[in-house]
């Protein structure tokens, strides 16, 4: 019997590539947090009603952070300072299923106050405590990242 040796070249020569979604955890205050701003979607159908991190597809030409600040205003109409990354897994950060991926990162609000504009039809203030994070319903894929979360932020209360 012959077994093909796996090389990894084919995985070299065509790194897997997702569509780039960037993410925001806004927290009341990155200093001092105690609450994440969690917004329930309104479309498509598959996930309307499932909360999530506002933020959106990267568009061609944009860096990802310069995104998620164009998404957070056309979403929520506010402006934001980003703090640092809740890095997942890959290079282009979090899973969310076979074709996309999602870079987030922590965020707190320095203009205007959060309205759910577009894409969205609530907007929570949730205690950044597990059992009060996952009460709500997420979207699947955003569990571990609300996991990963609230490890970040314990570790920078420690
Ligand atoms: N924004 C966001 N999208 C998420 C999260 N979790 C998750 O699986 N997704 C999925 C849902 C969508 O399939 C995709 C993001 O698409 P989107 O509809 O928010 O992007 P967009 O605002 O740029 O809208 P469009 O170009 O599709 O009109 O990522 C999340 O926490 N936040």
């Amino acid at each position: 019997m012959h077994f093909q040796e796996n090389t990894g070249q084919a995985d070299a020569a065509s790194p897997r590539s997702f569509v780039q979604v960037v993410g925001a955890a806004i927290l009341d205050s990155l200093d001092r947090p105690s609450k994440l701003l969690a917004a329930r979607r309104s479309a498509p159908v598959a996930l309307a009603g499932l909360w999530e991190f506002p933020g959106g597809k990267v568009e061609p030409g944009e860096e990802c952070t310069q995104a998620l600040h164009r998404e957070l205003a056309e979403e929520l109409g506010i402006r934001t300072a980003l703090g640092v990354e809740v890095t997942g897994p890959l290079a282009q950060g979090w899973p969310l299923n076979d074709s996309a991926a999602m870079r987030v990162w922590l965020a707190e609000v320095t203009g205007g106050t959060p309205e759910p504009l577009e894409d969205h039809n609530e907007l929570r203030w949730v205690d950044l405590t597990e059992t009060a994070l996952m009460e709500l319903p997420w979207i699947p894929a955003d569990l571990p990242i609300v996991t990963a979360l609230l490890n970040a932020v314990d570790a920078g209360r420690a």
